[in-house]
């Protein structure tokens, strides 16, 4: 297969969409002076004026809100809230919140809560980008909506589509609720709740196959739940996918519960039908060109074949551990197949998919958030939701594809990959390998889906693409010394 970059007769140089469609907002050139491996974060050009005194950022983006039809009315006007203070949250919640340095709302917290918080209670679908604060913001409603003086009676229910994205809605739950008394919260999935043994919490976290078993089983009462939470809405709500379990589940909850459907992404198709599931919501949506975080490089390396894509990814192993890696690839098997042969060749990396057994996946995934693992090599399982803020790397060793034989390229599945970087006003790399015209097409037609300006990396001059990419990674590490997570057990994720 030739070079496919060299059939580009794009001026352009290196971009992958045509120029007369230039990006809302190109990656910011790097700093001219990359700081040491050791850089104090006032050392790194950028990094520290976009953290500003108290943390992190979040990057401007613009959001649509629509009331729903039924308190579209001017007795209800909408106020977005600035402060915490402004949503009069009970108090040990506020506490939560703040021990947790979460100063401000973010912007999806503070445009969604108001109007979640709002009674009568009222059905909600937002949508912000990756890594801006949407767990904190449903958290937040279920903490304020469950009434813990009866706290063995089932309330809220929160549904994820991975046993990855259950357990860690469950830490936030517990991080900002740890001031709450009598605070429980239960993890319906596989394995983890002892069989026949009635669930005695106020707020639960599962996939939704676990869900559907225990309320079968009567293991759930679910006749008090007020909440009900899909994460990850447009993934749980897709007919191809996890659609008709979620369905199942809601049908049997109390009729008038209130539901909240929070994504980044709800392709159109998911819209209608998202609007049936959540019926009157009010929304928070964003535009097309607004889907992707400007804080994230996206760069691509157009490899001469299938075969060389494994070399470049070696060669990619150093950059790979500066700070944190996950590399997406289509298959299980190929998963097992590139850990086994990097490992062979003497780098230190895991495997995690869905073949795994429960608390395999579990200790692997601590692991990785602790640092003491630095690459993953994972299917689509990881590819929404999971926060690690020391991820500065992702790779899509594999175009995400969908439709009967691949044939579509997965435009919301490449974002949600990404994302694993970038998180909460972080900068952050991707690198998509391309290495035919399949490939190739596919990352044009999502990169001109959302306007995005892709970088491509010279393989034939290694010395300057390393530093391109370097250049950021060095930036994310200087951020996360500066601002280390609040939700994650690493305190300080440059350590
Ligand atoms: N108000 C806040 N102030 C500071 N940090 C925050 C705030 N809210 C959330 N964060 C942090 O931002 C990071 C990203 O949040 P979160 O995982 O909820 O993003 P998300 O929007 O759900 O992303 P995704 O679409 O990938 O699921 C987390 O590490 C969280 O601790």
């Amino acid at each position: 297969m030739a070079d496919l970059a060299s059939r580009i007769t794009d001026p352009n140089e290196g971009a992958v969409n045509p120029p007369a469609d230039p990006p809302a907002d190109p990656p910011a050139d790097p700093p001219a002076d990359p700081p040491a491996d050791d850089a104090t974060p006032a050392q790194v050009d950028g990094a520290v004026e976009e953290l500003g005194g108290s943390g992190l950022q979040e990057p401007e983006w613009d959001v649509e809100v629509s009331l729903s039809e039924l308190q579209n009315n001017e007795a209800t006007p909408f106020h977005s809230a600035t402060t915490w203070q402004d949503l009069n949250l009970p108090e040990p919640i506020l506490k939560g919140l703040l021990a947790l340095n979460f100063l401000k709302p973010s912007k999806v917290q503070g445009k969604s809560l108001p109007l979640i918080l709002s009674n009568p209670p009222r059905n909600m679908l937002a949508q912000s980008q990756s890594g801006t604060g949407k767990t904190a913001a449903f958290v937040t409603a279920i903490l304020t909506r469950v009434d813990f003086t009866n706290p063995d009676q089932p309330q809220a229910l929160a549904l994820a589509p991975s046993r990855e994205l259950a357990r860690q809605i469950e830490g936030v739950i517990n991080a900002i609720g740890r001031f709450i008394e009598n605070l429980k919260v239960a993890a319906a999935i596989p394995g983890a709740l002892p069989r026949g043994e009635p669930v005695r919490s106020p707020v639960i976290v599962g996939t939704p196959g676990t869900v559907m078993d225990v309320i079968r089983r009567r293991q759930l009462d679910v006749s008090k739940l007020k909440i009900l939470v899909l994460d990850e809405a447009d993934n749980m709500l897709d007919q191809q996918g996890l659609g008709d379990q979620c369905l199942r589940v809601k049908n049997m909850l109390p009729k008038n519960i209130q539901v909240l459907l929070f994504s980044a992404t709800f392709p159109d198709k998911v819209m209608q039908y998202a609007g049936k599931f959540a019926p009157d919501a009010h929304s928070l949506k964003l535009q097309r060109s607004e889907l992707t975080v400007k804080g994230i490089s996206q760069m691509f390396i157009d490899c001469p074949d299938d075969n060389i894509k494994y070399d470049v990814l070696c060669k990619l192993y150093g950059l790979m551990t500066i700070g944190q890696s996950v590399i997406f690839v289509k298959t299980r098997d190929s998963a097992n197949e590139i850990s086994r042969r990097m490992t062979a060749d003497g780098h230190k990396v895991s495997a995690l998919h869905a073949a795994f057994d429960g608390n395999e996946r579990d200790d692997l995934l601590s692991k990785f958030r602790k640092g003491e693992n630095k690459v993953l090599i994972a299917t689509n399982v990881l590819a929404r939701g999971i926060d690690v803020s020391s991820v500065s790397m992702v790779i899509n060793y594999d175009i995400p594809m969908k439709g009967r034989g691949d044939s579509e390229p997965d435009a919301e599945t490449y974002l949600h990959r990404i994302g694993r970087t970038g998180r909460f006003g972080r900068v952050g790399v991707s690198i998509s390998f391309v290495y035919d015209k399949k490939s190739f097409d596919a990352l044009s037609n999502i990169a001109q889906g959302f306007g995005i300006d892709l970088v491509r990396l010279d393989t034939d001059d290694w010395d300057e693409a390393e530093e391109r990419v370097k250049e950021v990674i060095k930036k994310n590490r200087a951020q996360a010394a500066y601002a280390p997570s609040a939700t994650e057990p690493k305190q300080n994720a440059a350590a």
